[in-house]
C-alpha cells in the first residue's frame, strides 16, 4: 500500500465495481486515497476493497455504522479484516456505543482510524432547526466531537466550516475529516455547508472527502491534480 502525501480522500460514489476501477486506475495512490461508501459497497463489497488495495490505494470505508453497540463492534471487526485504512461510525449513537466500537479494534494488531460522524454537510440550519436538538447546528457539532474524543476515537467528520472551532478545542493531533469541499465555483449539488479545497486546509482540516468534482470532470486525474497543486 502506498502511504499518499495528498490529504485528498476520492469518494467512489458508483453503482457497480467496473467504474469505481475505471477511475480507480486513472489515479495515481501517493496523490490521494480512496473512499467506498453505501452504495458502491453494497453493490461491490468486499472484492472490491481488495481490489482497490491491490492498486496500492488506502481507502477509507465510509458505512457509518450506527445500531446497538454489539452491532457496531462486530461491523468494525469485519471492517478491519478487510485492512481498510479509515472506518466510521455516528458520533450519536450514543458513548456506549463508541466505547464499544473502540473496544472492537484492541486487539487488532494494525487498526483502521476509527471516526465518527457530526453532523452531515448536507444539512444547513434550517435542515437542522427541524430535529429540535438542543442550540445550533454549530454546537451540536462541537458537542458530538467531544463526545467522540472522551470515548477515544481518533477523529470526526465534520464540515470545514466547523473545523477553525473544532482544531482550537480538541487539539492538533485529532483528525478532521471534512466532505462538502467544492473548488472554486463548482456546482454545490446536495451539499450545504461547503467550502474549497485551501479554505479547508487553512480552517485546519486533515484530510479533504471530495467526490463529484473529480470524478464527473472530463479529466478526474487532472481535476485531482489541480485540488493538490492549490493546496
Ligand atoms: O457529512 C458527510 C459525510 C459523508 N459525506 C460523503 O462524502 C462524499 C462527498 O461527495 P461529493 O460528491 O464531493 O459531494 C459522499 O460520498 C458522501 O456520502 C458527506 O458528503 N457528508
Amino acid at each position: 500500500m502506498v502511504i499518499a502525501a495528498s490529504p485528498v480522500i476520492v469518494a467512489l460514489d458508483y453503482a457497480e465495481m467496473a467504474p469505481a476501477l475505471e477511475l480507480a486506475s486513472a489515479l495515481d495512490p501517493s496523490a490521494c486515497r480512496l473512499k467506498v461508501g453505501k452504495e458502491l459497497f453494497t453493490a461491490a463489497g468486499p472484492l472490491l476493497i481488495e481490489r482497490l488495495q491491490g492498486l496500492g490505494f488506502e481507502v477509507f470505508l465510509d458505512l457509518k455504522f450506527h445500531d446497538i453497540p454489539n452491532t457496531v463492534a462486530g461491523a468494525l471487526r469485519s471492517a478491519a479484516a478487510m485492512g481498510v485504512w479509515m472506518v466510521n461510525v455516528h458520533v450519536s449513537g450514543g458513548r456506549r456505543m463508541l466505547e464499544a466500537s473502540v473496544e472492537a479494534f484492541a486487539n487488532v494488531a494494525t487498526p483502521p482510524m476509527l471516526i465518527g460522524v457530526t453532523v452531515l454537510t448536507s444539512m444547513d440550519a434550517q435542515d437542522f432547526a427541524e430535529l429540535a436538538y438542543k442550540g445550533s447546528l454549530g454546537d451540536q457539532v462541537l458537542r458530538l466531537a467531544n463526545l467522540a474524543k472522551d470515548c477515544g476515537l481518533q477523529g470526526v467528520v465534520c464540515s470545514a466550516k466547523e473545523a477553525t472551532v473544532l482544531r482550537q478545542e480538541l487539539g492538533s493531533t485529532f483528525a478532521l475529516v471534512t466532505p462538502g469541499i467544492r473548488p472554486a465555483g463548482a456546482k454545490a449539488d446536495d451539499q450545504r455547508r461547503i467550502l474549497t479545497p485551501a479554505e479547508a486546509m487553512e480552517a485546519g482540516a486533515s484530510y479533504l472527502v471530495v467526490g463529484r468534482p473529480i470524478t464527473r470532470a472530463a479529466d478526474p486525474a487532472a481535476a485531482l491534480e489541480a485540488i493538490n497543486s492549490s493546496l
